[in-house]
């Protein structure tokens, strides 16, 4: 793989002096395909940035430039300030890199494993060891800590991952689809564990497939569709947008009743398809809206079963990256159109 060196770099331009990520102008190609063009991209300390996008969309290829283990044809890292380009071992030391598979020495110990990358930071002999060992019960390995990395579930490697990319107490930990093989309960571990290191400062990007499990462990969303970015957004607290709710009646069906309660007042609703799929959609403006919506119906009288949330923020901000930009955001058959659309490039913000 491409090393980074620092020979014939041009220096980054002055535009901000972030703590995390700063990344702009990044262009990858292989041979003829551009995997990241003109990408922007900020991971700020502090909280945990999603990465979603289709497949093939430059994410991997992204999360590689970022973790200085392929250099871009074009453009500019910072980590903390300091120029990956010019000084990639400098940006290391503050990242911690989970790839997607472990790719560990799979003869030696998990304990031999994290105290062989302590030493490679830089630890002293018995430092390493006093942290590997901390590692290890920090990821309930402790176990294991004798026995060979071969040996590991997938799950058990997903964690000893985690434990080595945060070996050296990173301020930047890229995570490429880290709950691959992780049963519930490592997951959510694996969230809590995400979530109190961004508490901690620790500026956090992590790539899934598995939108319900980004969404509940990320503060904001960037969207990358053919190697660009297309939207940047928060992921903040819904309490006054456009949200969808799906409304059903008692059988599960749209009823009677409540479509014409619904048109009564004026309020339009689309039908649900298929059987997991029945009643109607409709948009309201909130939280509080849709509470009151509720109050309204059950107070005329008509019989409500099901009255729930309909996708999420990152679903629809996923969603409509992958639709083709000429088909813009006509709201994918449902009352209300994907609310985060408007969101600007990512780069142009902070
Ligand atoms: N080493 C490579 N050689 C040739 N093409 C590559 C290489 N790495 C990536 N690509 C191509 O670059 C594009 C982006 O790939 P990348 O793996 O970054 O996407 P991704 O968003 O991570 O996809 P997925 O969600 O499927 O993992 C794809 O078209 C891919 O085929």
């Amino acid at each position: 793989m491409t090393q980074i060196t620092s020979a014939s770099i041009p220096e980054v331009p002055q535009r901000r002096v972030p703590g995390g990520i700063d990344a702009h102008g990044l262009s990858r190609s292989f041979g003829d395909v551009k995997a990241v063009r003109e990408m922007a991209l900020s991971v700020p300390p502090g909280k945990v940035t999603a990465l979603v996008g289709p497949n093939g969309s430059g994410k991997t290829t992204l999360m590689l430039i970022l973790a200085t283990l392929l250099r871009p044809d074009t453009g500019f890292v910072t980590v903390d300030g300091i120029d990956a380009m010019r000084d990639p071992q400098g940006a290391r030391r503050r990242i911690g890199w989970m790839p997607d598979t472990l790719g560990v020495w799979e003869s030696l110990t998990c304990l031999e494993i994290l105290g062989t990358m302590g030493r490679l930071y830089g630890m002293s002999g018995a430092e390493a060891d006093a942290r590997a060992a901390e590692q290890l019960e920090w990821v309930q390995l402790t176990e294991f800590a004798k026995r060979p990395a071969r040996v590991l579930s997938r799950g058990q490697q997903q964690r000893l991952s985690l434990a080595r990319a945060t070996v050296h107490r990173p301020s930047v930990l890229l995570l490429d689809e880290p709950a691959n093989g992780l049963d519930p309960g490592s997951r959510l571990r694996l969230r809590d564990d995400v979530r109190q290191m961004a508490a901690d400062g620790v500026a956090v990007l992590v790539s899934s497939h598995v939108l319900s499990e980004l969404e509940e462990m990320s503060d904001r969303a960037v969207v990358v569709r053919d190697g660009t970015t297309v939207s940047a957004s928060e992921l903040d607290d819904a309490a006054d947008r456009e949200l969808r709710y799906r409304i059903a009646g008692p059988e599960n069906a749209q009823g009677a009743a409540l479509t014409r309660a619904l048109e009564e007042r004026g309020i339009p609703y689309t039908h649900g398809r298929g059987r997991q799929r029945a009643g109607v959609v409709v948009a309201v403006s909130g939280r509080q809206a849709a509470a009151q919506l509720l109050a309204e119906l059950v107070g005329a009288g008509v019989p409500i079963a099901h009255f729930a949330e309909e996708g999420s923020r990152l679903e629809d901000a996923y969603l409509a990256a992958e639709r083709p930009a000429a088909q813009g955001s006509s709201g994918a058959g449902t009352a209300a159109g994907p609310a985060a659309n408007a969101a600007p490039q990512e780069g142009e913000t902070a």
